[in-house]
């Protein structure tokens, strides 16, 4: 039983050099760019604030599980152990179902699915059963959860066929660019390991960490705007950069231009 939580019992182990900087910490980058999920999660608390507010606080939850994320993640670099892989792997199985549960747009829901409560109690009951099964064969789980990330482009490109918002349309590119640069991160560390050692540079899943917050960051927010825009269209949503529209990077969010609930005005 303790041999689940000692250094190393994970069969993964990632292309960064183990033990290089610190005879505690495996994968010294890997763990140090998890941290990465306390600075942006807080942000993301706080920019998501409004429009959780007017919609539901249960949205909250998706930006509280990252910080989860990103504690186990920096532990299971720490540890590369299998207790650290595998909580590591449950809390982004979790973010998922919770995003999907809370944001899946109501009109792509099957047809036998006639609520967003009767689809919450399906996908809580999908994720409970995948998790038991993440168990059975553990180095398949990160593959299937990259998956994901393919769904979710999917729902987010017929989700956009109608938009021609061109603010609206620019943060879709950001995040879609965002994730192809963290998952070709992701693959090459798994794959091309060899040839980032010949070149002596082995931080590619650390950068993927990076970049996939932020995608995460930007996604998020897209999702939360389309969401507001079908679900609470009376508040008048709208995207804005925080800290200023006029810097070349920042962070997207919504801003509610109206929060007493009367018809949209056209
Ligand atoms: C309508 C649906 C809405 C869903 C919204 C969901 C929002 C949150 C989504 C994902 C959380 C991603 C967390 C990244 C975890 C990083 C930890 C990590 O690196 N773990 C690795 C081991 O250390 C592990 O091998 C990684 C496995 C792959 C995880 C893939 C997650 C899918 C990410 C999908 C993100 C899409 C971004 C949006 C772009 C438009
Ligand atoms: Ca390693
Ligand atoms: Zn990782």
């Amino acid at each position: 039983m303790a041999g689940v939580f000692s250094y190393e019992s994970s069969d993964i182990d990632w292309c960064e050099d183990n033990y290089k900087y610190s005879e505690h910490v495996v994968e010294y980058f890997n763990t140090m760019s998890s941290f990465m999920f306390f600075i942006i999660s807080p942000i993301m608390l706080y920019l998501l604030h409004p429009y959780a507010k007017e919609r539901s606080l249960a949205i909250h939850m998706v930006w509280v599980m990252m910080i989860f994320v990103g504690l186990f993640s920096a532990y299971f670099h720490m540890t590369l152990s299998f207790v650290g892989q595998m909580l590591d792997e449950l809390s982004i199985l979790w973010v998922l179902a919770l995003g999907y549960a809370m944001w899946f747009p109501r009109k792509l829901f099957p047809s036998f699915i006639k609520n967003r409560t009767t689809f919450t109690r399906l996908v809580l009951v999908i994720t409970a059963i995948a998790s038991v099964s993440s168990f059975v064969k553990p180095t398949a789980n990160a593959y299937a959860l990259n998956c994901f990330g393919l769904h979710l482009l999917y729902t987010l490109a017929l989700e956009m066929k109608c938009c021609n918002d061109q603010k609206v349309l620019q943060l879709a590119k950001m995040s879609v660019v965002l994730w192809v640069l963290a998952i070709s991160c992701w693959i090459s560390d798994r794959f091309g390991c060899s040839f980032w050692q010949k070149l002596d540079f082995c931080y590619l899943h650390g950068i993927w960490h990076i970049l996939i917050v932020i995608a995460v960051a930007y996604g998020t927010t897209l999702i939360a705007y389309l969401d507001a825009n079908s679900e609470i269209p009376y508040s008048l949503p709208a995207l804005q950069y925080w800290p200023s529209e006029k810097w070349a990077v920042g962070f997207p969010h919504l801003v509610l231009k109206n929060t007493t609930k009367t018809k949209k005005q056209c």
